[in-house]
């Protein structure tokens, strides 16, 4: 399990700022910061321009798009390029999400509702029960479903053609989905992380149409805490807005904007207060490890999921933590980033390794 960050959410984990997934809030203002088109959707230059040779061929063709699927952490903006495809095929789009398909029943409904050309975007794809997810084979491939009415040995099977549509399947983990659902799909795009220099560009974009002043370099100091995720510089932006407002003249400059995430406790690099308190327990408590998730959860006082599903994917993809078949260790960037010098180096040992206090291995593995 690595991107459903706040399925497991303890003291430390609820109502993270730098969480990836949607809150309440976000969705508020989510609409309003969406880009409408490929040429204002910022970054994912790959994903982005394939997916304009998709969409330029099937208009050209005066066909219906290929299938989309779209893989990705939470926040990269999969609703949002659900939501371009439709509008670049001056198409309508139809919303659900693979937890709210429970029966094929409901499936065959939204299905046998579409329009010809209508984008259907399933959120959390991976998470659609069985049967709906073979009764999509079928949409999928030759726009047809099979309705069973009745039940036992007097069931029957009434067919059903559909219009032509376009299904955009969202997923954070490509990987889970079944091979025949994953060959259905005309076109994968995977989305990336973005690098500071794009979330700068999504930052200005969103403080523009929010009427926010920041200059360069508080777009730069928000961006470089968001953790690659649009999302949550949008959401940082709106937390800086806040305290440039109360605390300031209203202008985000880097001052003020590391000066607002302090108060919020995101680092300068994002980490948040859960992921500091394991970072700092690996350090302090066990040298730098290995240590187990287990003992490391205890230390930190969060359930060992919180630990590993929601702290330890940023960590891992910031190279500050690294899981071994002994135990989870420090890296030699973890000790830097908290300012600590690793135990060898105090004694005179060799090496900075992560593998730092290895010797308590034998007592903290599992
Ligand atoms: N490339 C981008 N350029 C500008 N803004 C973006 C971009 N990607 C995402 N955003 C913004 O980030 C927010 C979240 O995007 P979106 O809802 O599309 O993410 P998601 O991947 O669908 O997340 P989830 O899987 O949690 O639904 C939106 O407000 C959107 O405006």
């Amino acid at each position: 399990m690595n991107w459903d960050e706040d399925s497991a959410a303890g003291p430390m984990a609820a109502d993270r700022v730098v969480s990836g997934t949607a809150d309440g809030d976000d969705h508020a203002v989510e609409a309003a910061l969406r880009p409408k088109d490929l040429g204002e959707f910022v970054g994912q230059e790959r994903v982005r321009e394939q997916l304009d040779l998709v969409l330029r061929a099937a208009r050209a063709r005066g066909a219906t798009a290929d299938h989309v699927l779209l893989s990705g952490a939470p926040g990269l903006g999969k609703t949002t390029l659900s939501m371009i495809i439709a509008a670049e095929m001056g198409a309508p789009i139809r919303i659900t999400s693979g937890p709210a398909i429970q029966h094929a029943g409901d499936l065959a409904a939204i299905l046998s509702s579409l329009t010809e050309g209508e984008v259907l975007f399933l959120d959390e794809i991976h998470r659609m029960s069985r049967p709906a997810e073979e009764m999509l084979y079928m949409a999928m491939e030759d726009f047809r479903v099979d309705v069973v009415v009745g039940k036992g040995p007097g069931a029957t099977a009434i067919p059903l053609e559909l219009p032509p549509f376009t299904l955009v399947g969202a997923t954070t983990r490509a990987g889970l989905l079944p091979p025949p659902l994953r060959d259905r799909f005309g076109f994968t795009g995977h989305m990336e992380f973005y690098a500071p220099a794009e979330l700068q560009r999504v930052i200005h974009r969103s403080a523009g149409l929010l009427d926010v002043a920041i200059d360069e370099e508080g777009a730069a100091e928000i961006a470089g805490r968001s953790r690659g995720t649009p999302r949550i510089a949008n959401r940082l932006l709106r937390r800086v807005r806040d305290y440039a407002q109360v605390k300031a003249d209203g202008l985000i400059t880097r001052e003020i904007a590391a000066r607002a995430l302090q108060v919020y406790e995101v680092d300068g690099r994002g980490l948040d207060r859960l992921d500091r308190a394991v970072l700092t327990a690996l350090l302090k408590l066990f040298g730098g490890g290995p240590v187990g998730l287990s003992t490391l959860a205890v230390a930190v006082g969060e359930e060992r999921e919180t630990v590993e599903e929601v702290a330890e994917p940023f960590l891992v993809r910031e190279g500050l933590l690294a899981r071994t078949p002994r135990g989870r260790i420090a890296t030699p960037a973890a000790w830097d980033h908290l300012g600590m010098v690793p135990p060898q180096q105090v004694t005179g040992g060799a090496g900075r390794a992560g593998g730092a206090g290895g010797g308590q291995g034998g007592l903290f593995t599992e």
